[in-house]
């Protein structure tokens, strides 16, 4: 029997996808890192996990450990990343689709000190919720603070 097709069904055109990598870094005092962008760059001003986009080559893990080590300094420890949450939506251009991994991490080596113009600090939940975020920050920190799943083996 042919199944009847719905126009749902059919492939909505969407601009090309950009895989980004972010990281949600807790101190022993139970705060999370955020950074201010650059005023330069798109989202210029907002706060947003540390990270950027996953180059040619390298997985999503590999490019948030050189994503951090370029913007902060210091060295991530690749099996203590766990998958936090994720989430999808246009880039601010609008010339991408967006999709952002978070995994979340409370183990580094050295002390944040920014390096390419960005203002970290660090903040409680409800601090968070009160700051300027891009919009996918905010649904980001929603599932972040929802629970954090297991680590992937
Ligand atoms: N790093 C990061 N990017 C985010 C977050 N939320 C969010 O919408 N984005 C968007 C902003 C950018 O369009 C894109 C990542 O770009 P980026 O500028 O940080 O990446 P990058 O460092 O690799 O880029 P570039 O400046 O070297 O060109 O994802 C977030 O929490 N962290």
């Amino acid at each position: 029997m042919e199944v009847e097709k719905s126009p749902t069904d059919d492939v909505i055109p969407a601009p090309p996808i950009m895989l980004v990598t972010a990281a949600a870094m807790q101190r022993s005092d139970g705060r999370w890192l955020l950074q201010r962008r650059p005023a330069n760059k798109l989202h210029g001003g907002l706060w947003e996990f540390p990270g950027g986009k996953v180059e040619p080559g390298e997985t999503p893990v590999g490019a948030l450990v050189r994503e951090v080590r370029e913007e902060l300094g210091i060295k991530l420890n690749a099996e203590q990343l766990a998958p936090a949450g994720f989430a999808t939506g246009p880039s601010a251009d609008d010339n991408h689709t967006i999709v952002i991994l978070l995994y979340s991490t409370a183990r580094w080596v050295g002390v944040p000190v920014p390096q390419e113009g960005a203002a970290p600090d660090w903040f409680t939940q409800p601090e968070i919720s009160r700051l300027d975020c891009p919009p996918l920050d905010l649904e980001l920190a929603g599932q972040l603070f929802a629970g954090l799943p297991e680590p992937a083996k």
